[in-house]
């Protein structure tokens, strides 16, 4: 519509209105961006072309389903607020505090490791924008001439003005070209920048898990994903219209002033006024914006759970609801924009009017002067250009406004992510409350020895485990085990049994540091130095570190019922987690490496000093005949890629589980139904096998048969909150002389 405006007019070859800045701009109907980038390169302001067309908002996300508010109520750290709550609290949102986010967000970069290199870049982008503020201004005064050789009937004038044009164009088009390359490219590294920087961030001290698992915010993925692309582009581009605005203002003004001052305060008027209005009509796009986001990425959580769960549903046969709940969360999505769409009609109303009187006011204005003669015909070209020009520098809320408010959306969500970031990677973690458990890791000789108790004689061995005085909650501040103190040798392997809900779980998860509720030391003895992470290892020597999560101690595995299956081949389940990054390197081609120059390096995200040398393919091989898994060599090889959750049973996928922790025999391993799906003999014959391999182990399970594997029981009953009694005990598998527990369960 602006563009058929635009040609229309024979004097607005070099003045078209502010075309689109924003790459995201109207995501959702992509047609507005196709229309502001199809204005010629000479308009003066920079279109941003690689993100512009890309369909965007490809939500892969990993939604947390929001839960109960109580548990959210009982935190003590400020949690952001609900999205949905969001609208209303965006409304008093002010411009200081998004222009704190803005910078809180945008500024690590330019301080970072890659600073010299991105300032450099940017000042180029800033001196190839003043050169093409320049060649529009030269463009400016060759459509005056042009025009007036037209109006004179001065063919040979013509002639001339129309060489000089065509010599502007071959000599102008590169600068425009090379302003956006180096623009986007400036645009891509900052953003391969920040993914890193924020990727390490949401993956250390297990802050993806918190944010999951205390649903924080919605939809982490996306802006990893969405978010940071749309908001290194758009922030570039916007400060490149900032700047070209003010040269802009500078070179037309004095053109403007010299043709006829009475103009300018037309255009000030004019342009003031449009502002005002706009602002008016958009002020509730903001909102909207947000809330786009966060409805489109539930949809698209909505589809990947279906392919996740495809199973289940089918025999569920739960098409039909799943339609339903799909239904649902699309009409959401589509309800708002709806509304996104009316209130941008609204605005677009007033945004094309605005812009189509741009197109005869100024020529309102000057043509009595030309009537009388005052001025040729070409100086009405040149002063609707820069009356155009200027305008458009004064107007930048008017053009932009539903960009801005859909970059305020991205602002929003980025900032409100980074402070979740901020939280989780600080010394304090994203803990609910100040009380905490304490989990220590002490660093012992093997002959290490440990007096059992103070009456009877030394004995000699090694702890591995000690939990003294452990108070176990939810979440949510329910207790689930009170006052638990336990130690466990070398060998000594422990079975957790009680009934279901009785906290079994969460105590392997208060072991491996996931959850800190409550109160209480759990302290580790590692055997190797080497093993302590080093993000955590203490200066001293002598050996403490105090952390907060078990699998920075590559040592000390956990298993769980569903064995987590990693994208990838044969051999990358196999090597996960402790040779993860070597598997990558071994199956993939490392040129591919290269083809992200401004990664930053792999951020150190507490693994251990040193590896133990990566097993041989051979290995690999033994480990799957030690597991009796070696029969699935026959239909893939040890390099298929394939999606392994779907292709093996869940008893396999549990015996390559055990192989995995063959491979990397830690000291300790927690075992949560982790042979839930397998026969007894195959369960025996892993029990066996890790035990041949010198791991301890601490098992959940309700099998009878378990008792044989290990040496102590630990029975947990469900917390009586009428009285204070303890409500664990600790037995031997070698008193079990009758099944029946010696606790009240
Ligand atoms: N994120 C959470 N927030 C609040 N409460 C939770 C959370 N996760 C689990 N719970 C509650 O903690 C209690 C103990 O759960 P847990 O998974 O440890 O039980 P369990 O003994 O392992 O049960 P099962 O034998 O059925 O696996 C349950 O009542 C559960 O509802």
């Amino acid at each position: 519509m602006i563009l058929q405006t635009q040609q229309a007019h024979p004097l607005s070859f070099a003045s078209a209105c502010k075309p689109n800045f924003f790459p995201f701009y109207h995501h959702h109907h992509l047609h507005f961006n196709v229309r502001f980038r199809a204005f010629s390169p000479f308009s003066e302001v920079p279109i941003f072309p690689t993100c512009t067309s890309k369909a965007r908002r490809r939500r892969n996300s990993n939604n947390p389903i929001r839960c109960s508010s109580s548990s959210a109520s009982a935190t003590s750290i400020p949690l952001p607020p609900d999205p949905d709550k969001q609208q209303q609290q965006n409304e008093s949102q002010d411009l200081q505090t998004l222009l704190k986010r803005f910078w809180k967000v945008a500024a690590p970069y330019w301080a970072s490791d890659d600073k010299v290199q991105a300032r450099i870049q940017l000042a180029g982008v800033f001196a190839l924008t003043l050169a093409t503020t320049g060649i529009s201004v030269g463009f400016n005064f060759l459509g005056r001439d042009f025009y007036n050789a037209l109006a004179n009937k001065d063919q040979e004038q013509f002639t001339k003005q129309l060489l000089y044009y065509l010599a502007g164009f071959a000599g102008g088009i590169p600068f425009f070209v090379l302003r956006d390359y180096a623009r986007d490219t400036l645009s891509l590294r900052w953003r391969s920048w920040m993914t890193s920087y924020y990727m390490e961030r949401y993956l250390k001290n297990q802050t993806f898990y918190r944010i999951q698992s205390q649903s924080i915010i919605d939809n982490p993925d996306q802006r990893i994903v969405d978010d940071l692309s749309s908001f290194t582009g758009t922030a570039l581009s916007f400060s490149l219209i900032l700047f070209n605005s003010a040269v802009d203002l500078i070179s037309f003004s004095n053109i403007l002033y010299g043709i006829y001052p009475p103009l300018f305060i037309v255009l000030l008027a004019y342009s003031l006024g449009g502002t005002a209005i706009s602002v008016f009509l958009g002020r509730g796009l903001v909102n909207l914006n947000f809330l786009q986001e966060k409805k489109e990425a539930d949809f698209r959580y909505g589809l990947v759970r279906i392919r996740e769960n495809a199973e289940s549903i089918a025999f569920y046969s739960g098409e039909k609801s799943e339609m339903q709940l799909l239904l649902q969360r699309f009409r959401s999505a589509f309800e708002n924009l709806t509304q996104l769409l009316i209130s941008s009609r609204n605005l677009e109303f007033f945004t094309n009017g605005y812009r189509y009187l741009i197109q005869i006011l100024p020529v309102a204005v000057v043509a009595p002067m030309y009537f009388s003669g005052k001025i040729e015909f070409g100086v009405i070209n040149q002063s609707v250009s820069a009356f155009n020009h200027i305008l458009g520098d004064f107007s930048l809320i008017v053009y932009q406004f539903q960009a801005i408010s859909a970059f305020s959306a991205v602002i929003n969500r980025l900032g409100e992510f980074d402070d979740i970031l901020d939280t989780g990677s600080g010394s304090k973690s994203l803990s609910y409350t100040s009380e905490e458990i304490c989990i220590t890791y002490k660093n012992v000789e093997s002959s290490f020895v440990l007096e059992s108790n103070g009456s009877t004689p030394p004995e000699k061995c090694e702890t591995l485990l000690e939990i003294e005085n452990l108070t176990l909650k939810t979440p949510s501040e329910a207790t689930l085990i009170r006052n638990l103190s336990l130690r466990i040798k070398e060998k000594e392997h422990l079975l957790i049994m009680g009934p279901s809900g009785s906290g079994k779980t969460s105590f392997l998860r208060a072991l491996a540091g996931l959850w800190n509720t409550g109160t209480g030391k759990i302290t580790y003895y590692m055997k190797d130095k080497e093993n302590i992470p080093t993000v955590n290892k203490a200066q001293d020597p002598q050996e403490e570190v105090h952390g907060k999560s078990l699998n920075k101690i590559s040592r000390t595995f956990f298993l769980p019922q569903r064995p987590y299956m990693v994208l990838g081949s044969l051999r990358q389940q196999l090597l996960y987690p402790i040779w993860a990054d070597n598997a990558v390197l071994v199956s993939e081609n490392t040129e591919d490496k290269t083809t992200l120059p401004f990664l930053m390096k792999p951020p150190n995200l507490g693994t251990m000093n040193e590896k133990p040398e990566m097993p041989t393919t051979d290995e690999l091989i033994k480990v799957l005949e030690d597991v009796r898994l070696s029969y699935i060599l026959a239909r893939f090889s040890l390099d298929s890629t394939c999606e392994w959750s779907s292709v093996l049973s869940l008893g396999e996928q549990q015996r390559l589980a055990f192989a995995r922790l063959l491979l990397s025999t830690p000291q300790l391993v927690l075992l949560d139904e982790s042979t839930s799906a397998l026969d007894e003999a195959n369960e025996a014959h892993l029990y066996q096998k890790i035990e041949a391999a010198g791991i301890t182990y601490i098992s959940i399970g309700h099998r009878r048969t378990l008792r044989d594997y290990h040496k102590k029981i630990l029975r947990i009953s469900p917390v009586d909150s009428n009285n204070n009694q303890l409500n664990w005990l600790v037995e031997s598998t070698r008193d079990q002389s009758s099944d029946i527990p010696k606790l009240r369960l």
